[in-house]
């Protein structure tokens, strides 16, 4: 069997990496319309902007998964952490608007 040349090889790679990208903002921002109604759910409720205990179960379960899927936990809880700063951001922002 012939050896692929490198440079098809980068592309081909390349192309795989540019649709997952394209699929992750996708899917993010698929994630935040629904974490945008929740947070005018809980402005309009007067419920707090975060939930600890919640975060703290999507942590346990996020790691777990990551496991499974050959993914640095510690990395998969590091992406958590940050995509909820930004979500406790929209919250608190839709609550100071009421
Ligand atoms: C979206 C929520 O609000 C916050 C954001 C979370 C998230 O982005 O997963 C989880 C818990 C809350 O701190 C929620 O309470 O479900």
């Amino acid at each position: 069997m012939t050896e692929e040349d490198p440079t098809t090889t980068l592309r081909r790679l390349r192309s795989s990496i540019d649709n997952i990208d394209a699929a992750l903002v996708y899917l993010l921002a698929e994630r935040f319309k629904a974490t945008k109604q929740v947070g005018h759910l809980k402005a309009d409720h007067g419920m707090p902007a975060s939930d600890p205990a919640r975060e703290e179960q999507q942590v346990a379960r996020l790691r777990s998964l990551a496991e499974q899927a050959d993914l640095d936990p510690a990395f998969a809880e590091k992406w958590f952490n940050f995509i909820v700063a930004e979500v406790i951001r929209h919250h608190t922002e839709a609550a100071d608007s009421r």
